[in-house]
Formats: C-alpha cells, structure tokens, sequence
C-alpha cells in the first residue's frame, strides 16, 4: 500500500502565511489522497537570494493586496492567518530550530508538524515577539515536547550539521528551480512536477489523479 503512496513534498518557511494555507491544506487531504506527504523545511529568503527573486510585500499595491487576500483566504481556508504581515524579522532559528525537529524524528513528521504549526500561531496569529529565544520554547511545549527535549533540540539546532540541513534543503527547493513558498513537488509516472503556491491544489489534484473538493474535504 505505502509503495503506491504519490510522494508529495511541502517546501516551506514559517515567515509565509501563504506556505500556512498549503500545510493545513495538505494536511487534511494526506488521509483522503494517497498521498505520502513529507515536510521540507527551507528558508525563504535563502530561496529569494538563490532565485534571483525579491520579497512580494516591497512593492506597496501588491502588500495592501495581500493583506486583504490573506484576510479572506483565512476565513476561506479555515487557518487563522491575521495580517498585517510581521515587517523584517527573519526565521533563521526558526527554520534551524523546524530542521532539528525534523531530522530529529526522521519519517515520521508528526512533531515536526506541531512544532510548524505553533510557529505560525505565533508569527500569524498570535503576533507574538518571534525574535524573543523563548518563543521558540514556548511552541515546542506546546507542540508536547518536553522541556529537556526541547533544550536539546534547540542545541542541535545550532549545530553543523542542521545548518547544512537547512541549506540542502533550501537547495533542493532551487534545484526544482524555486522562486518562492509554499513550493510543492510531486512524482507522478517517474516525473517531478512543481506547483508553486496554496493556489494551485486543483491542478496538482488533476496531475496526481485525485479529487480537489475545496479546503475542506471529508473522509467518506
Ligand atoms: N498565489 C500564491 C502566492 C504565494 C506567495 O505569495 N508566496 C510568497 C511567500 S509568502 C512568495 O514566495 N512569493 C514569491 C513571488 O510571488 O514571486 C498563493 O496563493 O499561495
């Protein structure tokens, strides 16, 4: 059964509400496509910098656009998101700190899914102060991480080897040549196929052989 899974692959960052959109998406439709859906934790801006693309919200109209799409997305989506976007705060630790989790639980992607999760709470709906070291305790706690391993996450996360993680990562996104989150690889028939956005699950549905019901779909 798991052989005959389409792989899906969610590159993401938790500075883009957008990537927010297509996670939940993703993740209420990983039990009714057969889907084997895996979390890529990457850095935005490491995207932008390798694409040659810049930041959507430096150009004033397309900002104000997207307040207001992210305001109706949210209700239409049924995810939280609250704009006004969070100004320049990167997410370096954070994404460190999302890498440790996943490379620290291998497979099985379901911390690194709550810990995701409680950093977008916290960035998009919470607004808390993400720069703060202890935001980033206080979202693993409440993903259910203890408080000693949320300690020894937060070391790894400084560590060699998630830094590289982290990168590879961000490259792999660029290899599928990426130019911004959320950023979405299929396998179908032996084949990568991209689909760049939260927009986009109609047509990935199509490609995948699967049924795209909207943002809510129901197991039958
Ligand atoms: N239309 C897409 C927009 C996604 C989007 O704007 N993502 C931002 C990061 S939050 C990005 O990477 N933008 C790059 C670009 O638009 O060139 C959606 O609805 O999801």
């Amino acid at each position: 059964m798991s052989n005959s899974r389409k792989v899906v692959k969610l590159f993401y960052d938790v500075i883009s509400p957008y990537s927010w959109l297509a996670f939940e998406v993703l993740c209420r439709y990983r039990n009714v496509w057969n889907i084997d859906l895996k979390f890529k934790p990457a850095l935005l801006g490491g995207v932008f910098r390798g694409s040659g693309n810049q930041e959507p919200g430096l150009v004033q109209n397309k900002f104000s656009y997207m307040v207001t799409d992210l305001k109706q997305l949210s209700e239409f989506f049924g995810v939280p998101v609250n704009p006004p976007l969070p100004g320049k705060k990167g997410t370096l630790n954070m994404m460190r700190f999302v890498t440790a989790v996943a490379e620290k639980e291998k497979e099985r992607g379901v911390l690194v899914e709550r810990v995701s999760r409680e950093l977008w709470k916290n960035i998009w709906s919470t607004h808390q102060d993400i720069t703060h070291p202890a935001s980033l305790t206080e979202a693993g706690l409440k993903a259910g991480l203890s408080a000693n391993e949320v300690e020894e996450l937060l070391i790894l996360s400084k560590s060699q080897q998630i830094k590289d993680k982290l990168k590879s990562v961000t490259q792999e996104a660029l290899d599928y040549q990426s130019f911004g989150l959320p950023f979405i690889v299929c396998h179908v028939n032996g084949k990568a196929e991209v689909f760049f956005g939260s927009d986009r699950f109609e047509l990935m549905a199509h490609r995948i052989g699967e049924k795209w019901v909207g943002p809510h779909p129901v197991k039958s």
